[in-house]
């Protein structure tokens, strides 16, 4: 979601609630990760997740904070690239710019992906059999229609869609958490090793905790109040972690991880583990809920990030907002995306990891330059500081090229990956 289109800058900062700010962080947040962490977690299993979406939760959450340290140096309104211009230069512009348009293409297929894996196992359970490179069309075909008729339409659109998750997802994970096999969770079995699929599991964690294009927008919502969009940011952030946490409870607390080397066999997709859900739940309703709840969630996230992308290639082209100028906007926008739906249906895994490489640039490493540099241009200002010194921002930016590294590792084959 994004609120980059809100017509009411003219109200005072006040009048603006947090949790109106706190839902539009956590609705970001919330997305493929989904979908991504039960499957890629399964190698080092619920503990060892545990503590890695802590440690992610916690550096993307200060990669975010920076970037708001940086932006309240400028006017409410400034974008992300004018920050980047006017503090590290033509050249990170460049870099972070590019690296931003490819991450929300590649997320716009990835989702394209399991929005089809799950529009098929949901027609598959009406009797419905298509393949899923079409059942990916029709779903971009349907979504891509919301956002070329108008913004209103997603604002609108993506409300009643977070309204309908948070429902189904607290009725099914009700449900589910009963169900939940504790010694399931807590299996340790000496013999096999677990810690070290860590190493591949970072850069899909990475991509779940994204968020950060919404903080420019923040700023522009709330006006240079550094405190309230802290607090919208942590709330935000930490209402997608305890999300995550309850899935992972739900998902490994129910599937043995026996079974999930044959979900990764079958591309690890969204209907896959949604299926194997499936079949350890006896009720219909549940199964109903759960899958309703899958197709909302990935169906937001297509919104918000299509808006964004769209938004942003409009600016780029100098596109304008006549019909045949939305016309052409959307070719750009979704033609691509949808054609490698079409060509490779199941790559929604390895999307998502390409997208961690990008997202590892303009959402960790850029955040913490940003920052760093402002203090040193800025050494007397007495304006929003984030707290921890300059420590902690080369932590988050080692944070950064660790992914990324271990992201090439992985795609070499040198890195341990269960399956
Ligand atoms: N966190 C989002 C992806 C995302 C990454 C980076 C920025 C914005 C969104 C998801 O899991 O779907």
């Amino acid at each position: 979601m994004t609120i980059q289109h809100e017509g009411g800058q003219t109200a005072s900062p006040q009048a603006k609630s947090l949790l109106g700010g706190a839902m539009i962080i956590a609705g970001t947040t919330v997305g493929a990760g989904m979908f991504s962490l039960p499957v890629v977690g399964a190698g080092m299993w619920f503990g060892w997740s545990l503590v890695m979406l802590v440690g992610i939760w916690f550096c993307m959450l200060m990669s975010g904070l920076y970037l708001l340290e940086a932006n309240l140096h400028f006017k409410p309104g400034a974008s992300f690239d004018t920050l980047t211009k006017e503090t590290l230069g033509q050249f990170w512009r460049v870099v972070n710019g590019l690296s931003i348009a490819f991450v929300l293409y590649i997320l716009s297929y990835a989702y394209i992906s399991g929005g089809g894996s799950i529009v098929n196992h949901s027609l598959n359970s009406i009797g419905v059999e298509l393949p899923q490179s079409v059942a990916g069309l029709v779903f971009a075909l349907v979504l891509a229609a919301i956002v070329v008729i108008s913004t209103k339409a997603v604002d609108r659109i993506t409300t009643v869609m977070l309204g309908g998750m948070v429902i189904t997802f607290f009725l099914a994970i009700g449900n589910l958490l009963i169900e939940v096999d504790f010694s399931k969770l807590a299996q340790s079995d000496s013999q096999a090793s677990y810690l070290p699929f860590m190493l591949a599991a970072l850069p899909f964690g990475l991509t779940s905790f994204g968020y950060h294009g919404n903080v420019p927008s923040l700023v522009k919502y709330y006006g240079k109040d550094g405190a309230k969009i802290t607090k919208a940011i942590f709330i935000g952030t930490g209402i997608a972690l305890l999300i995550y946490v309850c899935w992972l409870v739900a998902t490994m607390g129910n599937i043995d991880r026996s079974i999930f080397p044959d979900i990764i066999a079958k591309g690890g997709n969204m209907g896959v583990l949604v299926a194997a859900l499936s079949d350890v739940i006896e009720s219909t309703w549940l199964n109903n809920l759960l899958t309703l709840f899958a197709n909302l969630a990935v169906a937001s996230s297509f919104l918000g990030v299509t808006l964004g992308l769209f938004d942003f290639l409009a600016d780029l082209f100098g596109f304008d907002d006549s019909a045949t100028g939305r016309a052409k906007t959307a070719a750009v926008t979704f033609i691509p995306p949808t054609i490698l739906g079409l060509l490779f249906p199941n790559g929604f895994l390895i999307a998502i990891g390409f997208a961690a490489l990008a997202a590892t640039i303009w959402a960790v490493i850029v955040p913490g330059l940003l920052a760093y540099k402002v203090r040193k241009l800025y050494p007397n200002s007495d304006g929003f500081k984030v707290p921890g010194g300059n420590g902690i921002i080369w932590l988050v930016i080692a944070f950064g090229v660790i992914t990324a590294a271990c992201h090439l590792l992985a795609m070499a084959d040198i890195l341990p990956v269960y399956k």
